[in-house]
């Protein structure tokens, strides 16, 4: 930990000024490090995923052959699975990774997106779930939908139609059931690992206006988590803090979705730590 005022808060106690420095903390620890992320993900946001994780400091590999799974998965920092255009093709690549990365004991983290879009998809990311992911992360619909083992009726595809406090008691419940910690993202971003559930509320709506922000920062999320796999659970909180954070400042000079894109990037590069610590919302509700 970075320097404690007075040596009173030597934990995650809740308090605002806490989390700032926390999040500061693995932010610069990810810019030193570089943490490598190899992602198997959808075509849509591979191009902002790569470019989030660049910002921020970690360093992106979308590498997602079967043939190249054994070799390469072993030697990256994380792995960030995400079933968003998930196909036949790619489904034992992400599984034989999945394996590998747990078996390396490296952090692996699961995006399951539009879960409830068909069958193929829900058996699948129950399939991944057993693997023992470190952390899941999902918008509100997808986390009711995977913790029930159950579509949602009505569902909307990737987008959510629901809010995230309607689903934090199936996130509590989900965490239990697979021992990761589960993110459920939305303009209260919840984070549990089954038990202590945390709050981050930085962001702004227009974020749900880019396709792919919720994948990328399911990346950013893999990118802390390598950089401190003994507590995902404040890796987590933190690296959406952060994410809603580039948002808030890039909405600043934005005047739309594509150009909140390019300002949100900029914005995440570009963090320091008075900014950081000043503006990070994060707080432990329960
Ligand atoms: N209403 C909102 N206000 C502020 N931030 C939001 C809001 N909705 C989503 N976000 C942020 O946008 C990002 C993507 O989240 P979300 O849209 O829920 O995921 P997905 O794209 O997977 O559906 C997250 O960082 C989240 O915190
Ligand atoms: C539009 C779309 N279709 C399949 S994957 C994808 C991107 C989803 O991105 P996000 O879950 O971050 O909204
Ligand atoms: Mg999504």
């Amino acid at each position: 930990m970075s320097d404690m005022a007075g040596g009173e808060e030597t934990a995650a106690d809740g308090s605002a000024a806490w989390w700032g420095r926390r999040a500061w903390e693995l932010l610069e620890m990810v810019r030193a490090r570089a943490p490598l992320v190899q992602c198997i993900t959808n075509f849509v946001s591979m191009d902002l995923m790569a470019n989030a994780l660049l910002a921020a400091g970690a360093s992106p590999a979308m590498v997602h052959s079967l043939r190249e799974i054994d070799e390469f998965t072993p030697r990256a920092d994380a792995l960030c699975v995400n079933v968003g255009t998930l196909s036949d093709g790619w489904l034992p690549s992400m599984r034989a990774a999945a394996a590998a990365a747990a078996r390396s004991t490296r952090p692996w983290i699961l995006d399951p997106v539009a879960v409830s879009a068909s069958e193929f998809r829900m058996e699948a990311c129950l399939g991944l779930v057993a693997l023992w992911p470190t952390v899941i992360r999902g918008n509100p619909s997808e986390i009711i939908a995977l913790s029930s083992a159950c579509r949602v009726r009505d569902s909307k595809g990737v987008d959510s139609f629901h809010e995230s406090l309607d689903a934090v008691e199936s996130a509590k419940s989900l965490a239990q059931s697979s021992g990761a910690v589960v993110a459920v993202s939305g303009a209260t971003d919840f984070i549990t690992d089954g038990q202590k559930v945390v709050a981050a509320q930085n962001g702004v709506a227009m974020m749900q206006k880019i396709t792919a922000t919720g994948c990328a920062v399911t990346a950013l999320i893999a990118a802390f988590v390598a950089v401190e796999p003994s507590n995902p659970l404040e890796a987590t909180s933190c690296a959406l803090s952060i994410f809603g954070l580039a948002g808030e400042l890039g909405m600043e000079m934005a005047n739309g979705p594509a150009s909140l894109r390019v300002h949100m990037i900029d914005s995440l590069h570009g963090l320091h730590e008075h900014t950081v610590a000043s503006r990070v919302k994060i707080s432990l509700v329960s």
